[in-house]
């Protein structure tokens, strides 16, 4: 059995990534609850207000998922549990958490992290985080084109992303809960690029080896077709 979550950024690539490599590998992806996510627009438009909400939604939506993917044999997750603590200590460090906000959050967080050690896996086999500057972020954003998203749509969102690129370089490095590698979501084009696509496959199959996840003669099942 073989857990891999994907990290990174808004609009890193992780959900298309998600799709190519559990594809590749045969597996079965679990998105990230965001189009049928009814708060996350109410955030968008009044994040004080909402951002405690969100973060609850989240959280449960992320520990469902988690625990399907730790029972079921091999998966790919489109975002880790890990990150949540991130995005609500970020929010509340811009005032937008009460301080028994705060504390609710990590009474339950840590409630639900211990329900997960009692699990018979824990932890995912693999992080592959995807490390990208705010320009890539902003062009990928703009991209898939979710209204509420664009700077256009509220220009404090430029400082919001600039921090949240500054809160996940500490979080990488702190990240133990696995082996962890990281991809260049600035150099390769994976959605575009068939050749980028494969650098970035091999590098994750390579990675998978060296942990002993897949065999050392492991080779894309030849009735695979790789999706953008
Ligand atoms: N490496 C990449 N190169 C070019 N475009 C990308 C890349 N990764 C993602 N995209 C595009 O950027 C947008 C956001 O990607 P998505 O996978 O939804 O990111 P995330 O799940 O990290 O928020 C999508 O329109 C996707 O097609
Ligand atoms: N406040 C929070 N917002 C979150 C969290 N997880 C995701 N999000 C937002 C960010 C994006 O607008 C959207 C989807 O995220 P992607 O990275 O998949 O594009 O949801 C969170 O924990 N807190």
């Amino acid at each position: 059995m073989t857990v891999i979550v994907l990290s990174g950024p808004i609009g890193a690539g992780k959900s298309s990534l998600t799709g190519i490599l559990a594809d590749y590998l045969g597996t079965k992806p679990f998105y990230e609850s965001v189009d049928d996510n009814p708060v996350l627009p109410l955030f968008y438009a009044d994040p004080k207000k909402y951002a405690f909400l969100l973060q609850v939604y989240f959280l449960n939506t992320r520990f469902h998922s988690i625990k399907d993917a730790l029972t079921e044999d091999n998966n790919v997750l489109d975002r880790s549990i890990y990150e949540d603590a991130l995005f609500f200590q970020m929010n509340a460090d811009i005032g937008r958490a009460t301080s028994e906000e705060v504390d609710t959050y990590y009474e339950l967080l840590h409630n639900m992290m211990r329900e997960l050690d009692n699990m018979p896996k824990k932890r995912p086999d693999l992080l592959v985080h995807i490390k990208v500057s705010y320009n890539t972020m902003i062009k990928r954003i703009q991209k898939r084109g979710r209204p509420y998203e664009q700077l256009s749509y509220d220009a404090t969102l430029e400082d919001y992303y600039k921090r949240l690129l500054r809160y996940y370089k500490p979080w990488y490095k702190k990240y133990n809960y696995s082996p962890k590698m990281v991809i260049d979501g600035d150099k390769l084009d994976f959605m575009t690029s068939e050749k980028d696509r494969q650098i970035v496959l091999d590098q994750i199959v390579a990675k998978l080896k060296e942990m002993g996840k897949l065999p050392k003669d492991w080779d894309k099942p030849t009735d695979v077709k790789i999706k953008a």
